[in-house]
Formats: C-alpha cells, structure tokens, sequence
C-alpha cells in the first residue's frame, strides 16, 4: 500500500513537558484520516511536524515521499494547509484573497484565472468575489480558507479543526468538499472534536496526552468496545486513560 503520510515514534517535548509521545501513522493515499483528541491532548503539534513547520524531539516520518525534517520545504510546497486560525487577510476581497494565495504558490496569472475559476465554483462562491473578506460570515471565511489551500492542486490536505465554531450547514457543505477530494485520489488528514464528521472518515485515530491511544475505521472502533456511536468510544477511552492516570497517582 502507498501511503502519504508515515510516521514512528514521533515525540514532541516542549521543556520538560511531553506534548506528543511516540505517536505511528500510517495514512494511504486518497483517504481520509480523522483526528481525535481532547484539547491540549497534542493533535497540533502533531500536524505542525507533520507538515514540517516543526522538529520532532525524536522520531521519524515521511511525507509525499519526503522526510518531515530533512525535506520540510518540499513538503510545505505540496500540501494544503488549513490552521484552526485561517490566514485570510480580512482587507482583501474573495477574489483578491485567492489571486494573493495563487502568486504565493507560484501560479502564472493564466493558471491563477482557471483555477480561481474552479475553485469558486466548487465552494459556491461565486457573486461573492468583491466582497470583503473581513465581512464574511464563519463558514463562508472557511469555504474560502480551504480554497487558497488548494489553489496548487496539493495531494495532501491537512485541516487543523477547519470547522471549529462553524455552523451545521457551512459544516455539511464543507464536509461535501473533502470527500469530493478523497474521491479524485487526494490524502486528507482532518482533526476534529465533532464524532459526525469524524464516522464519515475512513481511520480514525484517538489521541490523549499526546499519545495515540487507538486507530480503526469508525466501525472497527465501535465494534471493538460494543458501542453504537463514536461519542461513547472517545468516552471510554478518555476515561480509561483517566482511571490509569489516578492509579499511577
Ligand atoms: N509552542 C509551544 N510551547 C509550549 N507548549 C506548547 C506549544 N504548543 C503546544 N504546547 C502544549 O502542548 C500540548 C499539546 O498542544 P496541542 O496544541 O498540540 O493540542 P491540541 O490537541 O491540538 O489541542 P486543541 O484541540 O486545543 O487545539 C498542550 O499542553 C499545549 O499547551
């Protein structure tokens, strides 16, 4: 099997506090990987190594072939990157946002045009390019955020809590898009506190004091404990960690 994203043992200390702990990946190509975690439970950290914005403390991984520490820089290149906080600039237009985006990535002004042009029409922009971006609403700032993240066609999109704070609908909406990048053979790795989103992936990984405590497709981890929905599997496990935690003292 190819996989985009590889990982082993990856360990991130800040100080003398372990924010991610020997965490293994393995994420096929063209699927869909939901990560699951409390906050402050190491999911950012994790995806700040894994797009190669941050060294690892120890451990090992690749990415589209590249190695996370040695080739960051072509990894930032090829991926599309969304941040819980999206980096658009609020003084700018949509259309503006997206030509800034296009040049950043290097597209030439006629590729820009093609590609601005698909892309409104895949988030259901259009009519909205003159408007400010700063005057959007949540789910709209987000269907343009992940529009600048694949303005250069990336095999692989990492999405930081996309939609955190976003309504249903917006939600709904942008969900449709992700699974429209699975289908055409793109890698998304998506963290997320909503367990909806998280059953429409296809490998979930739970992770807890920075340490990833299970891996499954959505069904495999509901079976595995004799639950029927994903609230109650990050439930256990949570407070399994929780029991061993006090028994440790
Ligand atoms: N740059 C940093 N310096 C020091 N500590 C950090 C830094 N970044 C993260 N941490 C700590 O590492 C731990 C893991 O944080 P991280 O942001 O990876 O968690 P998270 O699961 O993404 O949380 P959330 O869901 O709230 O975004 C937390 O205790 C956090 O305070």
């Amino acid at each position: 099997m190819e996989y985009a994203i590889s990982c082993e043992g990856l360990t991130k200390d800040f100080g003398n506090r372990r924010a991610v702990d020997n965490v293994t990946i393995s994420i096929p190509k063209g699927s869909i990987y939901g990560f699951l975690g409390p906050n402050g439970s190491g999911k950012s950290t994790t995806i700040r190594m894994l797009c190669g914005l941050m060294t690892p403390t120890s451990g090992s991984g690749q990415v589209l072939g590249f190695d996370i520490v040695k080739d960051s820089e072509s990894i930032k290149q090829r991926i599309g990157y969304m941040s819980q906080k999206f980096s658009l600039y609020e003084d700018l237009t949509v259309k503006e946002n997206l030509d800034f985006y296009a040049g950043i990535y290097g597209l030439s002004p006629k590729e820009a045009a093609v590609r601005i042009q698909e892309l409104i029409e895949l988030a259901d922009l259009a009519g909205r390019e003159k408007q400010l971006s700063g005057t959007l609403s949540g789910g709209w700032k987000q269907r343009l955020a992940l529009c600048c993240a694949l303005l250069h066609k990336p095999e692989l999109l990492i999405l930081d809590e996309p939609t955190a704070g976003v309504d249903p609908v917006s939600r709904r909406v942008f969900w449709d898009i992700i699974h429209g990048m699975a289908r055409q053979g793109i890698t998304v790795l998506v963290s997320t506190h909503y367990m909806d989103e998280a059953a429409t992936c296809d490998q979930i990984g739970f992770i807890f004091f920075g340490r990833l405590l299970a891996v499954g497709t959505p069904q495999e981890l509901m079976q595995g404990l004799g639950k029927d929905n994903l609230d109650d599997v990050f439930i256990h496990f949570v407070r399994e960690e929780e029991a061993k935690g006090r028994e440790r003292g």
